[in-house]
C-alpha cells in the first residue's frame, strides 16, 4: 500500500525530472526502516568524478529567486537588509504558504514536518546529554530573538502578514530548522570576476578550490547572530534606527532541491556539491558502486554538533569527534592545586588574554584564552591549550620560587593591569613556553597538570560512559534520544582519552626548574638593574 510519505516521493520525482538535470545514475531511496528518511542510492557502479545531477540557479529557492521579493518588496529591498538566515527563513515560510501555487510545491512537500535537533529536545532529554558542553549552544534564546525581529514587523513591511499569520515560535523553530539542516551557501550573482571564472574556469585547480570553500554545506543559524554582530561593529546604523546589515550577495543562502535529499557521512562522504557560474552540480568525489547510498558531508562536525544541527547521530563515531573542557577547569585547577587567589589567577588570565605580545608570538589572530578547547579523537591536543597550561603553570612555579614578589606584583597590577610588571613578566615567560613548545618540550609539572586537568574531565561523564569507553561502537537496536546521547558522550569521553593517553608522547619532557631557572634569571636580572639605576640616581 502507498503511504503518503511515497506519494510525496513519487511527486518530487517528477518535479526533479521537470526541473533538473538528472545523469540517471542515482535514484530516491525510502531509507526510514534505518532512521535516515530519504536518501539517495546509486542504480550503476559511477566513477569519481562523475555527474551525478546538475541544477540551475534559477531554481534553487533563495531571496533573489522567490516569489517573496515581489509582493509588496521593491525588489527584495526589505530582505537584503536582513541577514542570510531570516530572508531564507521568511521566504521559506511565504513560498509553503502558496500551496499549489508555489513553483517548488513538490519540493517543498518533502521538507520534514518532525524534528529531532537538539532545539526540540525537552529538559529531560537534554540532561542525558550532561556533561557536554553542547548544552551551552543550543540557541533557543538566538532564534526566539530572530522571531521577534521578524514577527510581526518586517512581515507586515513585506505584505505577507496574512500569508504567514500561522507561523509562531514553534513552527518558526521548524521553518528555521530545516534551513539549518538543508540550506547551503550558494555563490550569489553579484560576484561577475568569479561568474567569469567559473565560465572560461573549468579547470580542475579552481574548481577544487571552490569545492573545498564550500564544504560546509550547511551551517548554522545560531552563527547568524555572529554574522550580524560582526557587520554591525562596524556599519552605521540604518535609518530607521535598527542596526543595518550590509547585504553581501556573493553567498546566497539557498534551498537547493535533490541536493538536499543526500545523507551525510563523515566518514562515508562519496559526493559533493560544485558551484558553476549557472548551475550547481553534484559530482561524485569516489568511484560509488551500484546499490551504494551517496552522502554528502555537511561539514567537519563531531558527534554532538551533528546532533544539535542535524538530529542525527553517526553511531561509530564521526571522523571529527572531539571532548571540550572550559576554561574554568583549568582555572579552578590552578587556583586550588597552587594556592592562587581566586582573583589573582583571573587577572592573570585577562592580561594573558590580551596580551598583543602573544598574537604576535604565536602569529594567531585570535588569543590563546578561549571558552573552551577541543581534544580530537586522534589524540591531537591544540596549542592553545598547551600553552596556557605551559604558561600558567610556569607562573605558579615562579610564585612558589618567591611568593613575596609574586603578591607584590600583583598588588601593583590589580590597580595597573596594563604595561604593570606582571604583564612583562607574563610577556617574558610567554616567550621562554613557545620556545619551549615550538622544540615539542614540556616540562615535568605541564605534563602531570595536562594530565590530571584531563582527569578532571572525565571524571564528569557518568558510570555507565565511561564503562562503555574500551568497547567498539555499534549500531544500537533502539535508535532513540537516550541512545543518541549515550553515543554523543562516549565519543566525547573517547577523544578525551585518547588525548590523556597520546596526546604528549611526541613530547620531550624535561625538568620544570630549567625552565623556571631560565624565566627567574630574567628577573633577578631586571631587579639588578633597577637597583643599580637607583644607585647611580642616588
Ligand atoms: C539534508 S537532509 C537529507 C535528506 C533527508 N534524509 C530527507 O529525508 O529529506 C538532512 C537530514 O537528513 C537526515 N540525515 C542525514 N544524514 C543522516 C545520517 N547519516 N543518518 C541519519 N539521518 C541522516 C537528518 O534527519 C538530517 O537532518
Amino acid at each position: 500500500m502507498t503511504d503518503n510519505f511515497q506519494t510525496i516521493t513519487e511527486a518530487y520525482k517528477k518535479w526533479l525530472e521537470a526541473n533538473l538535470e538528472l545523469a540517471g545514475n542515482v535514484k530516491i531511496e525510502d531509507l526510514r526502516d534505518q532512521n535516515e528518511g530519504r536518501g539517495v542510492v546509486a542504480t550503476r557502479d559511477i566513477n569519481e568524478d562523475e555527474v551525478l545531477f546538475s541544477i540551475s540557479k534559477d531554481n534553487v529557492l533563495n531571496i533573489q529567486t522567490s516569489s517573496l521579493a515581489n509582493v509588496k518588496d521593491n525588489n527584495g529591498v526589505i530582505l537584503k537588509r536582513l541577514n542570510h538566515w531570516e530572508g531564507l527563513i521568511l521566504c521559506l515560510a511565504y513560498e509553503r504558504s502558496l500551496g499549489e501555487l508555489s513553483r517548488w510545491k513538490g519540493y517543498l512537500d518533502t521538507l520534514p514536518t518532525s524534528f529531532n535537533n537538539l532545539i526540540f529536545w525537552n529538559e529531560q532529554d537534554l540532561n542525558s546529554l550532561k556533561p557536554s558542553l553542547i548544552l551551552d549552544r543550543i540557541g533557543s534564546a538566538e532564534a526566539e530573538a530572530m522571531y521577534d525581529k521578524l514577527f510581526p514587523k518586517v512581515v507586515a513591511e513585506l505584505g505577507v502578514s496574512e500569508e504567514l499569520k500561522d507561523v509562531n515560535l514553534k513552527e518558526f523553530h521548524k521553518i528555521a530548522s530545516t534551513i539549518m539542516s538543508y540550506s547551503f551557501d550558494v555563490e550569489g550573482e553579484g560576484d561577475d570576476q568569479d561568474e567569469e571564472e567559473g565560465e572560461e574556469g573549468e579547470e580542475e585547480g579552481e574548481d577544487a578550490e571552490q569545492e573545498e570553500e564550500e564544504k560546509e554545506n550547511h551551517d548554522n543559524y545560531n552563527e547568524a547572530e555572529d554574522e550580524n554582530t560582526e557587520k554591525n561593529q562596524s556599519e552605521n546604523e540604518s535609518e530607521s534606527g535598527d542596526e543595518a546589515f550590509e547585504f553581501d550577495d556573493h553567498i546566497l543562502k539557498s534551498m537547493v532541491p535533490f541536493a538536499d535529499t543526500l545523507n551525510a557521512d563523515t566518514n562515508l562522504c562519496n559526493a559533493n556539491l560544485t558551484y558553476q557560474s549557472e548551475n550547481l552540480v553534484m559530482k561524485a568525489i569516489k568511484p560509488i558502486k551500484k546499490g551504494e547510498q551517496v552522502y554528502n558531508t555537511y561539514g567537519n562536525h563531531p558527534n554532538s554538533e551533528i546532533l544539535r544541527r542535524y538530529g542525527y547521530v553517526e553511531w561509530t563515531g564521526s571522523k571529527f569527534d572531539f571532548g571540550e573542557i572550559r576554561l574554568s577547569l583549568i582555572e579552578n585547577y590552578f587556583i586550588s592545586t597552587y594556592s592562587v587567589e581566586k582573583e589573582s589567577l583571573k587577572l592573570i588570565v585577562k592580561i594573558i588574554a590580551d596580551s598583543e605580545y602573544l598574537l604576535h608570538l604565536t602569529g594567531e589572530d585570535g588569543s590563546i584564552v578561549v571558552e573552551s578547547y577541543d581534544f580530537y579523537k586522534d589524540g591531537e591536543i591544540l596549542p592553545e591549550f598547551l600553552m596556557l597550561v605551559t604558561l600558567l603553570t610556569s607562573i605558579c612555579l615562579c610564585k612558589a620560587e618567591d611568593l613575596k614578589w609574586f603578591k607584590k606584583t600583583i598588588r601593583i597590577s590589580k590597580r595597573n593591569p596594563t604595561g604593570s610588571e606582571l604583564s612583562r613578566f607574563i610577556n617574558r615567560t610567554s616567550k621562554k613556553c613557545y620556545q619551549l613548545l615550538e622544540q615539542n618540550i614540556i616540562t615535568e609539572s605541564v605534563k602531570e597538570n595536562i594530565g590530571r586537568i584531563l582527569d578532571l574531565r572525565l571524571k564528569e561523564y557518568p558510570d555507565e560512559i565511561k564503562e562503555l569507553v574500551g568497547q567498539e561502537l555499534v549500531v544500537p537496536k533502539k535508535k532513540n534520544r537516550e541512545a543518541m546521547a549515550e553515543t554523543v558522550l562516549v565519543c566525547e569521553y573517547k577523544a578525551l582519552w585518547a588525548c590523556k593517553d597520546e596526546g604528549l608522547k611526541s613530547f620531550k619532557v624535561i625538568q620544570d626548574e630549567k625552565l623556571i631557572k631560565n624565566i627567574m634569571k630574567r628577573k633577578l636580572e631586571e631587579e639588578e638593574g633597577s637597583k643599580r639605576n637607583k644607585r647611580i640616581k642616588g
